[in-house]
């Protein structure tokens, strides 16, 4: 069963066309790579297919989207902010419940980051704000994630952990990486963008990271 569809799509920026046009599905249980050189458009792309299915996805903006001045309890305790009433969340806001501290320390345990529960999401380390925003979409009730380079500031084994837990709790994955052995290994299915377009789709299991080295080779002057 396809869960996103985008039929000869097109994105532009002002006047000058970006992406496009762009023809891809992505069927329920892949766990699907998006790579390429930076500019190639795979963060458009992400932007594209969120806007089709906004209401029961989970989405990992490149730029995290934390609020700063809050803590890491609240902004875990954001991705569940559309499943309750506003009254319900204005109240946990002020002085959170036990049973959704209990939740979100659950979730922020096995990422190493009890420790900064009520830290502000402004005083932590790049890596620190990457795994507030893993546990922020681990605690949304979505199974299909859209995360743009959700791992870009994370040590190896931190990286290659976190990659296993996000395509473990999501049924279907969509994730923009500029690693392309990290993706090789925790993707099903390879996508290479360049210059605005589909370049490369296949599985991995038949690819090694030199199959997408020509991805990464200058961009044309139109891109
Ligand atoms: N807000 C914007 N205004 C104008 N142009 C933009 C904007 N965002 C992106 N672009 C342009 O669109 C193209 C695709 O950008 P995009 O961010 O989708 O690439 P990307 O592959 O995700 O890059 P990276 O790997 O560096 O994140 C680039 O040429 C970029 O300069």
């Amino acid at each position: 069963m396809t869960v996103l569809s985008l039929d000869a799509a097109h994105a532009s920026y002002g006047d000058k066309q970006v992406l496009g046009p762009l023809t891809i599905r992505v069927a329920q249980g892949e766990k699907v790579a998006l790579v390429g050189h930076s500019g190639a458009g795979k963060s458009t792309l992400l932007g594209l297919l969120f806007d089709k299915r906004r209401h029961d996805m989970a989405l990992m903006p490149q730029e995290l989207g934390l609020v700063q001045t809050l803590s890491v309890f609240h902004n875990v305790y954001m991705g569940r902010l559309a499943n309750r009433s506003t009254l319900y969340n204005l109240a946990n806001l002020v002085r959170p419940l036990r049973h959704e501290v209990a939740r979100v320390r659950d979730i922020l345990a096995p990422l190493d980051m009890l420790d900064k529960l009520w830290a502000p999401a402004g005083e932590l380390s790049g890596g620190q704000r990457q795994r507030t925003a893993v546990a922020r979409a681990l605690n949304q009730n979505a199974k299909v994630l859209l995360a743009d380079e959700p791992v870009s500031a994370l040590d190896g084994p931190r990286a290659e952990a976190i990659m296993l837990t996000l395509t473990q709790h999501f049924e279907t994955t969509v994730i923009a990486l500029h690693d392309v052995e990290l993706a090789l290994r925790h993707c099903d299915r390879i996508v290479g963008i360049k210059d605005g377009g589909i370049a490369l789709d296949q599985p991995s299991h038949r690819l090694r990271a030199d199959d997408l080295r020509f991805l990464y080779v200058a961009p044309s002057a139109a891109a």
